[in-house]
């Protein structure tokens, strides 16, 4: 079973404003609210291509009711922690640029950690676990290492899709899969990078840190996997790039989802690719007939 964890979903409310003024009364021209959050977004598209998993995380108030009824009509399963407060809404803001403004989201109590805690237990050798997003604050930063360190050892493949701390801190527990994109390898390393050659020996370091696999997305500019001392990069299908909120997700659900069913890290990593650009160039998440009549856009070089 795949189980992803998110620690603070939300709803993502997305705005379009044809004629954005700052300091004026603006009125939206189109919108759309959609349950959010990387590890909800990795279920959501896992759904679509008929893959099962089990949402876990912390979810409070009518906008957590919003986001549980909304999966739960999808058929995403879910094993949501009720909270006290209300679960936070991301405001995406489209006016030719994309502009993100996400709450802080509710505050946990030792109790809904340890309830969390208590559900992960049912994760068993095989399982897939996937840890996506950011850490609230009434959590440590080390939250996805512990976890990662305390699941792998139960045989259990952690995937970890987040920047900054986290990441640097998760890499020593050996993680199945780290996905960061260019700007988050910049940042691990405290350079700029900027091209598919330039990635190449950063790449390799973050599989020295520990990682049994990384892939590095580029956005619309290339992506490269890293596994068993091989590296491929893939081209990226071109279109027009309507959302690229939850591409990264929706990379990460393609990558696992073709994994977890044909154990093919190649094929994996190019449905990964054909599935994030599907949901680059939808309004919601991808679906399955646009990822499918991606694949051939996608060529897998090893390098
Ligand atoms: N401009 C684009 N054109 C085509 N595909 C894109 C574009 N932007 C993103 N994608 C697709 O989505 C994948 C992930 O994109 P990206 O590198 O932006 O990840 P990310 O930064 O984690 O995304 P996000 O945080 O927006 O979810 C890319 O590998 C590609 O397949
Ligand atoms: O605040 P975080 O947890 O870093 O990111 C949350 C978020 O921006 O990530 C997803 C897209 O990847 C959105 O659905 C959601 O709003």
């Amino acid at each position: 079973m795949i189980y992803t964890v998110t620690l603070n979903p939300s709803i993502d409310y997305i705005v379009e404003v044809d004629h954005f003024q700052l300091d004026h009364l603006n009125r939206i021209d189109r919108e759309s609210k959609f349950p959010g959050g990387k590890g909800i977004n990795v279920s959501r598209v896992l759904n679509t291509i008929d893959v099962p998993s089990k949402a876990l995380g912390f979810v409070g108030g009518f906008t957590g009711g919003f986001i549980q009824d909304t999966l739960e009509n999808e058929g995403v399963q879910t094993d949501f922690v009720k909270v006290q407060d209300d679960s936070r809404i991301n405001i995406k803001l489209k006016t030719g640029e994309e502009t993100e403004l996400n709450g802080q989201g509710p505050a946990l109590t030792a109790e809904n950690i340890e309830e969390l805690n208590n559900k992960l237990e049912a994760l068993q050798e095989g399982d897939i676990l996937v840890l996506a997003g950011s850490i609230p604050p009434s959590l440590p930063n080390t939250f996805y290492s512990e976890l990662t360190q305390k699941f792998s050892a139960r045989g259990v493949k952690v995937v970890v899709d987040a920047g900054g701390k986290i990441l640097a801190e998760v890499l020593q527990d050996k993680p199945f899969l780290v996905k960061p994109n260019h700007h988050e390898l910049s940042e691990l390393f405290g350079t700029k990078i900027t091209t598919v050659e330039e990635v190449i020996p950063y790449g390799k370091k973050v599989v020295e840190m520990g990682a049994q696999n990384v892939i590095v997305s580029m956005a619309g500019d290339g992506a490269l996997l890293f596994t068993n001392g091989e590296v491929y990069t893939a081209t990226i299908p071109k279109g027009k790039v309507l959302n690229s909120v939850g591409a990264g997700d929706s990379l990460v659900a393609g990558f696992i989802g073709t994994y977890s069913k044909e154990q093919d890290f190649v094929k994996a990593f190019q449905t990964a690719v054909a599935t994030g650009s599907a949901t680059a160039f939808s309004q919601d998440l991808a679906t399955k007939e646009k990822i499918d009549s991606l694949m051939d856009q996608v060529v897998i070089t090893k390098l």
